[in-house]
């Protein structure tokens, strides 16, 4: 079980709170200056992957009171707690075990009594064996041609993993196609249609549960679309598959269980890309190098549980993210990745971070009186250069930014990759340096302005400085260290949560919405007006039925 701490009310709390107005008093550029081994000190090199986080607002004590926070909230204890397959999805009473899934050292690791290792290496062959037929073309279609698209068809963690992984590994591309399908709006399934054969192609229905509406309805129309072809209903076994802990309902949709690829209630779906729902991954760069990925994510596992805290990234990380929140008031997190393969990335931990922490009950039952998870976003450098960066600049928010780098290019065209990264290296500068009235001032001068002009533009063109990022450089995107860097961000949602004191692996607000949902759709069915809801609900329910 979870410890039940509440962080505010621990010794390295109250310590803090009088140490941020100690330290506020001081800026990056400063702590820069008064300490020459700033950069080797509040760094960590994991193999080819390097957190840089001295560009932030801390010192010395601030990294050793937030340790401490940490020790005090019994990290420690969580971190064992998880990796020993302990139930601390309390809500859900289930262990939460996504590091089984990547344990490459395949020790022991017990559910109720039974080692789940053996069932995970025996869906992991699976894997690699239909992997391996679909690629190879030994496995033919319903007219006897080899397989040439993967259509997913997942919603939610059953899809943003596998997008953005297989987005961010392009470069490993097998000679298959890979869409994926979620929307519950029509349009996705029909323009993903228009691009494939039914002959030559392969959906994967991708759904933990097995019942959720969007998913269920999409694979549902696909299946009728693949009947009209002229296929027959045994040819089914031939063109789909499904990746789900829920065996009874796949054979009822008509899916050959030998089709089946299992996984377990311990995997949460934000966290199953290392599972069979990673099976378009593994089809779309091939086994090998899924299996790469998951070594890597097990390298940052075995990181995460052994590495003290002070060197620990997931550690430093989420201890960096509640300094901001808890401390500076951030609201918002950016993720601003300067390689184009990994765009999906911040979207992906949109999911992965909000779904997980966006909760304001704690582990007693407790409304929370703290901030807990921020608002993720971002999206690839440069491009957020010239959309947004202007309020991270200049904007009245503080946004703490990770930057993440790929020294080589997988694609070294001229000078692009040194004009990408001097971008990267030059925007966390900018973001400590600031720049000051006297420089704008000076660059004024030299430009030709009159005094008047100097006075009139100066305010405009100062930075403040001061804003913190982190900056994440790896040698280069494999699978190998791309699986390290999700876990990473992984590891550092489950640190915040500990600290906050809520249930990280459950996901009980999608739930009303949908309810919600289910309770209108028959409402939709006829021309009826609608009087049983609130008027802003009826009125535009009845001004839809008037508008179709
Ligand atoms: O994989 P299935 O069961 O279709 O769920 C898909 C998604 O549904 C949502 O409502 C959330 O609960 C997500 O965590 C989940 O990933």
């Amino acid at each position: 079980m979870l410890p039940k701490i509440n962080f505010t009310e621990t010794a390295a709390y109250k310590y803090l709170t009088d140490h941020f107005i100690a330290i506020s008093e001081t800026d990056i550029k400063h702590l820069f200056a008064q300490d020459g081994e700033r950069f080797k000190k509040f760094s960590i090199l994991f193999d080819e992957i390097l957190v840089d986080f001295s560009k932030n607002r801390i010192d010395d004590t601030t990294l050793a009171l937030l340790v401490q926070l940490a020790k005090e909230c019994k990290l420690d204890e969580a971190i064992k707690a998880m990796y020993n397959g302990d139930k601390i999805n309390q809500t859900e009473d289930r262990p939460v075990l996504h590091i089984a899934l990547r344990n490459q050292s395949n020790t022991q690791i017990l559910v109720d009594g039974k080692d789940v290792m053996p069932d995970v290496n025996a869906v992991l062959a699976k894997m690699e064996k239909f992997s391996n037929s679909i690629i190879s073309e030994d496995w033919k279609g319903y007219t006897g041609k080899a397989i040439t698209d993967i259509v997913n068809i997942g919603i939610g963690g059953s899809d943003l993993g596998p997008v953005m992984v297989t987005e961010a590994l392009k470069a490993y591309k097998t000679r298959l196609n890979l869409h994926f399908v979620s929307n519950i709006d029509g349009t996705h399934l029909a323009e993903t249609l228009k691009e494939v054969n039914p002959e030559t192609t392969l959906f994967l229905v991708a759904s933990k549960t097995f019942t959720t509406q969007e998913t269920m309805t999409n694979a549902y129309s696909a299946r009728e679309w693949f009947l009209k072809s002229g296929a027959k209903k045994e040819d089914i076994a031939k063109h789909f598959a499904a990746l789900s802990t829920n065996a009874k309902d796949v054979a009822e949709f008509g899916i050959d269980t030998e089709n089946m690829f299992e996984f377990w209630d311990w995997v949460g779906g934000r966290y199953s890309l290392w599972s069979a729902i990673g099976l378009s991954i593994s089809l779309g760069i091939g086994f090998d190098n899924f299996k790469q990925l998951l070594a890597g994510a097990h390298a940052s596992d075995e990181h995460f549980k052994n590495a003290e805290f002070e060197k620990n990234i997931p550690v430093i990380l989420g201890l960096l993210g509640i300094w901001y929140i808890n401390f500076h008031g951030a609201e918002t997190q950016a993720i601003l990745p300067y390689d184009q393969y990994l765009h999906r990335f911040a979207a992906y931990f949109q999911q992965g971070d909000m779904e997980s922490n966006g909760k304001h009950v704690d582990r007693n039952g407790n409304n929370v009186d703290y901030e807990t998870g921020p608002v993720i976003w971002g999206e690839p450098g440069t491009n957020g250069q010239h959309a947004f960066y202007q309020l991270i600049h200049q904007g009245t928010k503080l946004i703490p930014c990770d930057f993440i780098a790929p020294a080589q290019s997988l694609n070294p065209i001229g000078d692009h990759h040194p004009i990408l990264l001097s971008n990267f290296f030059a925007q966390t500068e900018a973001l400590m340096n600031g720049k000051s009235e006297e420089e704008v001032v000076a660059e004024l001068k030299k430009a030709g302005k009159s005094e008047s002009e100097i006075k009139e533009l100066a305010p405009f063109k100062v930075f403040d400085g001061n804003r913190p990022t982190n900056s994440i450089l790896l040698k280069k995107v494999t699978p190998y260290t791309l699986g390290s860097l999700i876990a990473l961000y992984e590891h550092k949602i489950f640190v915040q949560g500990v600290i906050w004191n809520i249930f990280s692996f459950d996901q009980w607000g999608v739930e009303l919405g949908k309810q919600l949902a289910q309770k209108i759709q028959p409402e939709l069915k006829d021309d009826a007006e609608v009087t049983t809801h609130d008027s802003s609900t009826n009125g535009l329910i009845n001004l839809y039925k008037n508008w179709r």
